[in-house]
């Protein structure tokens, strides 16, 4: 690992989180075993820049994503979207924290299927000169899907390094274990009533407590 850097990168993982699963946090663990980041923040978007408004509120959104993460080290909630009453572009969030933290690797994480339309976020182009892009691998989604191959053509590396000496501009694949699991699927089963006992692999039983509390998803 260089050592040149005086500003150990640090990744943001984005989303929805409707709710927080158990993908997500496999994703975050992974990117701060493999990519020697200080941190990994995750930051749950207020107002969705690209599809319809979760039913469930962002501070509810963001409550289940500061649960979820309680007890993992090395893992936090970025809240910088939460307040703004805008759609939440990555774009501009990312320039805030670059405010923040001027220098050093600044990893955007997403999933595959994200990055198959990367080309279509607000100022693509933009992003990658604040953020590099690290890649999880999800069923159902390959590398050869959408704007995948052209993005890794132009800005992909498989070095490591070059993501903690250069700030920006390279996009990563890692080599997680993929788990076949979506946000859409735990709102079917939570809407459908199911038992505790089918949700339990796929989400926190701290997150699904705070579900059922607080009546996020109709059925429970
Ligand atoms: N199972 C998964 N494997 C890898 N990446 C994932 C997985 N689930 C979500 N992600 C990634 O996490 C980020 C946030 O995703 P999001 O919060 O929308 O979850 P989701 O499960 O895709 O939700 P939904 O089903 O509501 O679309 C996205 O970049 C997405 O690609
Ligand atoms: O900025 C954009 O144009 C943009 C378009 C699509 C998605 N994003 C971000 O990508 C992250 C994952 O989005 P989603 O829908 O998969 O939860 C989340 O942080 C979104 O704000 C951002």
């Amino acid at each position: 690992m260089p050592t040149s850097r005086p500003d150990r990168a640090f990744a943001v993982f984005g989303g929805t989180f409707d709710p927080i699963h158990m993908a997500h946090l496999a994703c975050a663990q992974y990117v701060l075993k493999h990519c020697a980041v200080r941190e990994v923040q995750l930051m749950p978007c207020h107002l969705p820049a690209h599809r319809a408004s979760p039913g469930v509120s962002a501070e509810h959104r963001a409550a289940m994503v500061q649960i979820a993460i309680e007890h993992i080290p090395g893992v936090h909630l970025q809240s910088l979207e939460l307040n703004k009453h805008s759609p939440s572009y990555t774009v501009d969030s990312l320039r805030l924290l670059r405010e923040q933290y001027p220098r050093g690797g600044l990893l955007f994480v997403m999933g595959m299927d994200s990055l198959a339309y990367f080309k279509q976020w607000h100022q693509w182009q933009n992003i990658l000169q604040l953020a590099h892009l690290v890649v999880c691998q999800r069923p159902g989604s390959s590398a050869e899907d959408g704007d995948c191959p052209s993005l890794l053509q132009h800005y992909g590396t498989n070095s490591l390094q070059d993501l903690h000496l250069l700030d920006a501009g390279k996009i990563m694949l890692l080599d997680n274990p993929p788990q076949d699991l979506s946000a859409t699927r735990i709102r079917a089963l939570l809407e459908k009533n199911q038992q505790s006992d089918e949700l339990t692999p796929l989400i926190p039983a701290e997150v699904l407590q705070y579900i059922k509390t607080e009546r996020l998803y109709s059925g429970i």
